[in-house]
C-alpha cells in the first residue's frame, strides 16, 4: 500500500482527497499545517507528498526542499493556482516531481501520483498502473465523435506512430491509452511522458536510463522510459517542448531502435510504439526551426485531430451527465442532472479548457450544490457573464423575465439584480410592482 501525506490549509479539499484516496487503496495521513507537516515528514517515511504552494506558516517551496533533505526518495507533488504557474515551475526545479493547478479533479491527482510513484520506482510496472483512467472514458455520439473513434480504430492495430493534435484538455492522452488498449500491445506498459516537464539537463537520463555515478546524483542504476515501455507504447505528451539536442537523440534511438544509458556505450534494443501529442502548431515549430523537420515526419506517420469541445455541440450534455456520474461517485452524492439554464450555458459556452474544464466544473458544482439539480448558482459567474443572451428570449415582458431570473438564481435578489444588469432596490421595486 503505498503512503500519501496531503498538506493543504484548506481542510475541505485536504478531506476530500484523503476520502479519495483511501477508495484507491492509499494509506492517507493529511495535514492542515505547514508546520505539522514537517514534523510528519521527519518522523514517518511517506511515498508521495502532495503540497499545496501557498500556506500562511511555511511555504510549498520550504515544504520541498525539506522533504528531499529528510527523505529524497519521496517525490513530491504540488498544488498550484493558475496564477501561480511560475512558481510551479520553480518548484520543479528545487525537486517537485511534477504540480497540478487548482481547481483539479481527483482523477487528474490520481493520475499524476501514478504516474509519480512509477517515477520513484522506475521498474515496469503492471498495465493497469500505468494506464489508469481509460475506464473513466465516454466516447461520444456526435459526427465528429464518431470520426474521432473511426480513426482511433483504423489506425490502433498497426504499427504507426500516431501525432495526436488538440487544443489543452481536449482527451489527447485518452485517446493515445485507447490506441494502446485497442492495439495487440494492450497487454504491455503504456508509459506517458510529459516532455514539458522535463529538465534539459536530466532529459537523457530520463528517456534512456543512466549507469549508477554516471553523474551527481546518480546514486542507483536506473532504466528509462524507452526501456520501461520497452514491448508496448511510449507516449509523448507536449511534444513540442523537447529541446533540440533531445530531439536528436529521441530520432536516433527511434531509428535505431537502440539506447545508450548515460555513462555507458553498452547498447540495449527496445521495441517501442511512439504516440505523440501536441496543443501547438508543429508545422510552425519546424519552419523557424524549432522543431526537427526528420523528427516530425518520423512522429507524424499519421495525425489524428481531437475537436476542441466547443465544437462537439450534441456531445455537450451527454459529457456532463457523465462527469456528473463520475463526480457522484466520487463524492458519494446523488444529483440527479442540470438545471435548464445550465444546459443552455453549457451548450453555448466556449469552453477554452475542454474537457478538463467541463469535468473540474461539473465537480466543483456536484460538491457544492445542495439540491438534486446542478443550477447556476454552482457555476463560476465567467459562464453566464458571457452568456447574457439566454435573458433575453422574443416577446417575454419584463416581468416574466424578472420571474425567470429569479427561478434560476434560486431567488438569490443580489445573483438575479447582477444577471438582470439592475441594482438591488430597482429589481425589490420591481418585484414589488410585478408582485413576484
Ligand atoms: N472522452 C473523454 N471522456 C471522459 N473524460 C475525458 C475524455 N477526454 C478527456 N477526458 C478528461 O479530460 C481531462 C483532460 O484530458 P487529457 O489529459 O487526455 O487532455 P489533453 O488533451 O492530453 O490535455 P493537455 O494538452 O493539457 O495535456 C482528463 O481529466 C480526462 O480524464
Amino acid at each position: 500500500m503505498n503512503s500519501i501525506l496531503i498538506v493543504d490549509d484548506d481542510a475541505t479539499l485536504c478531506l476530500m482527497l484523503k476520502k479519495f484516496f483511501e477508495r484507491k487503496e492509499f494509506f492517507v495521513t493529511t495535514s492542515f499545517s505547514s508546520v505539522e507537516a514537517k514534523k510528519k515528514i521527519q518522523s514517518k517515511f511517506y511515498d508521495i507528498v502532495l503540497t499545496d504552494l501557498r500556506m500562511p506558516e511555511v511555504c510549498g517551496m520550504e515544504i520541498i526542499s525539506f522533504v528531499k533533505k529528510i527523505t529524497p526518495k519521496t517525490v513530491v507533488v504540488m498544488m498550484t493556482s493558475y496564477a501561480d504557474i511560475s512558481s510551479a515551475i520553480k518548484s520543479i526545479k528545487l525537486g517537485a516531481y511534477d504540480f497540478i493547478s487548482k481547481p483539479f479533479g481527483p482523477d487528474e491527482v490520481l493520475d499524476i501520483v501514478n504516474k509519480a510513484l512509477l517515477h520513484q520506482n522506475p521498474v515496469v510496472k503492471s498495465k493497469s498502473q500505468v494506464s489508469s483512467g481509460i475506464q473513466d472514458y465516454y466516447q461520444g455520439k456526435g459526427k465528429l465523435s464518431k470520426q474521432l473513434l473511426k480513426h482511433i480504430d483504423l489506425i490502433a492495430p498497426t504499427l504507426m506512430s500516431v501525432l495526436i493534435v488538440g487544443e489543452s484538455g481536449t482527451g489527447k492522452e485518452i485517446v493515445a491509452k485507447m490506441i494502446h488498449e485497442k492495439s495487440d500491445r494492450s497487454q504491455k506498459p503504456f508509459v506517458a511522458v510529459d516532455c514539458g516537464s522535463i529538465s534539459k539537463t536530466l532529459a537523457l537520463s530520463e528517456f534512456f536510463g543512466h549507469e549508477k555515478g554516471a553523474f551527481t546524483g546518480a546514486v542507483t542504476d536506473k532504466i528509462g522510459h524507452f526501456e520501461a515501455a520497452d514491448g508496448g507504447v511510449l507516449f509523448l505528451d507536449e511534444v513540442g517542448n523537447l529541446n533540440h539536442s533531445t530531439q536528436v537523440q529521441l530520432l536516433r534511438a527511434l531509428q535505431e531502435r537502440k539506447v545508450k544509458h548515460v555513462g555507458s556505450n553498452r547498447e540495449v534494443s527496445v521495441d517501442v510504439r511512439i504516440l505523440a501529442a501536441t496543443n501547438e502548431d508543429l508545422n510552425e515549430s519546424k519552419q523557424i526551426g524549432a522543431f526537427r523537420e526528420d523528427l516530425y515526419h518520423r512522429l507524424n506517420e499519421f495525425q489524428i485531430n481531437v475537436p476542441p469541445l466547443r465544437e462537439r455541440k450534441s456531445d455537450i450534455m451527454h459529457f456532463a451527465e457523465f462527469f456528473l456520474n463520475m463526480a457522484n461517485n466520487n463524492l458519494g452524492k446523488s444529483v440527479v442532472g442540470f438545471d435548464k439554464s445550465v444546459e443552455y450555458v453549457f451548450t453555448n459556452y466556449a469552453w477554452p479548457g475542454n474537457l478538463r474544464e467541463m469535468k473540474n466544473t461539473v465537480q466543483r458544482a456536484t460538491l457544492l450544490t445542495k439540491r438534486e439539480l446542478i443550477t447556476l448558482n454552482e457555476l463560476p459567474s465567467s459562464f453566464y457573464e458571457n452568456t447574457q443572451e439566454y435573458l433575453n428570449p422574443l416577446f417575454e415582458s419584463e416581468g416574466e423575465r424578472i420571474k425567470r431570473v429569479l427561478n434560476i438564481s434560486d431567488y438569490n435578489k443580489s445573483k438575479a439584480a447582477r444577471l438582470l444588469n439592475m441594482d438591488r432596490k430597482t429589481l425589490y421595486r420591481k418585484i414589488k410592482i410585478y408582485k413576484l
